[in-house]
């Protein structure tokens, strides 16, 4: 945001850490990125009252915490927009169906697809989907956020972009199985499409819009966070697949499939979608099956059509 020109208030509910990003124009979690001067970071949630829009950048199942912290009193009507991947565990609900339920005053928006924080704190060419079921809203905040190094495509489709960034970390955790298991590239490549296959149906299934999962928010995260060791869920199942337990793959990282693997899978199974890869995802995290058990299930499933 402050790289689109917007002055961009910070606010972090650990006031050391807040006092300590302040003094240091570097936050821990993202080394190596000096803030620019147009945040402030501050542990005060009154400074969010005169917020144009606040974007809720927390991991997917605090999203509902970070919403109801103590004292975050937004102005009425001030859109939100959610950052977070993932579908919350406890109550298996998207999470713009945790904001609303929240916040109905407030217009909601999900903000997704291929970015690490790293490369975009580094400038580095990124492009977005916004999605608002308000239109002119999803491209006036889409607007406000674009800049020289970041483009932000506008939609309509906030299930359908929901649902690429909170499955895609699922799939990334089976790739990075194969992958740490020495599967081979033909085996990664498999997981991928199937892998998408069973997402399209998923998202067919919850009313989204079949374009949106073949865009930004939908394909294009997939691609990137199947294919490469700097997403944190696909380091996670590198790992889990040479061998690791799941709390000894995480090092102390966010791997959000690791939370959204059984809530996503109980959502497609109330409407009757098979998703065997985001199934053994699932499995192998609950010690339900080893890799190896499961990787035999997938490979010995019935024969059917491809579109099937
Ligand atoms: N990092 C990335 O490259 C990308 C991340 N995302 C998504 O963004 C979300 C957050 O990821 P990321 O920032 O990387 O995660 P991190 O684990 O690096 O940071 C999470 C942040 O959320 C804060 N937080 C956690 N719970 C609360 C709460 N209840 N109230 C207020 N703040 C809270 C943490 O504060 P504290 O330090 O006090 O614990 C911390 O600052 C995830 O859903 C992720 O999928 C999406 C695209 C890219
Ligand atoms: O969502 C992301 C990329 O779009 C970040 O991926 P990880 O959370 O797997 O690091």
């Amino acid at each position: 945001a402050a790289l689109a020109g917007c002055e961009v208030v910070l606010w972090l509910r650990d006031a050391a850490a807040a006092t300590e990003i302040a003094a240091t124009r570097v936050n821990p979690r993202l080394p190596g990125i000096a803030l620019r001067p147009a945040v402030h970071p501050t542990a005060d949630p009154a400074a969010l009252a005169d917020a144009e829009a606040a974007l809720f950048a927390v991991p997917a199942q605090s999203l509902r915490a970070a919403l109801e912290a103590p004292g975050i009193a937004l102005r009425r009507g001030c859109p939100i927009v959610i950052c977070a991947k993932g579908i919350e565990r406890s109550t298996g609900s998207f999470l713009s169906d945790v904001a609303a339920s929240l916040r109905a005053a407030s217009p909601c928006a999900v903000l997704s697809g291929p970015s690490f924080a790293q490369d975009m704190g580094a400038g580095l060419p990124t492009a977005l989907t916004l999605a608002c079921s308000d239109e002119a809203l999803a491209a006036e905040l889409a607007a406000a956020l674009s800049g020289p190094t970041l483009r932000v495509y506008h939609a309509t489709d906030v299930r359908g972009v929901e649902i690429g960034g909170a499955a895609k970390n699922v799939l990334a955790i089976a790739a990075g199985i194969v992958a740490g298991r020495s599967l081979g590239e033909s085996a990664r490549a498999a997981i991928v499409a199937r892998g998408f296959a069973e997402l399209r149906r998923f998202a067919d299934a919850h009313g989204a819009s079949p374009a949106t999962l073949m865009g930004l928010s939908g394909l294009g995260d997939v691609v990137m966070s199947c294919s490469s060791p700097q997403s944190r869920n696909f380091a996670f199942g590198l790992r889990l697949g040479q061998g690791a337990t799941p709390e000894e793959a995480a090092e102390g990282k966010l791997a959000e499939g690791a939370f959204t693997a059984e809530a996503l899978l109980g959502l497609a199974r109330a409407r009757g979608v098979e998703m065997p890869i985001a199934e053994a995802v699932a499995d192998v995290l609950a010690g339900r099956r080893s890799v190896s058990d499961t990787v035999s299930a997938l490979m010995a499933r019935p024969l059917k059509s491809e579109l099937a």
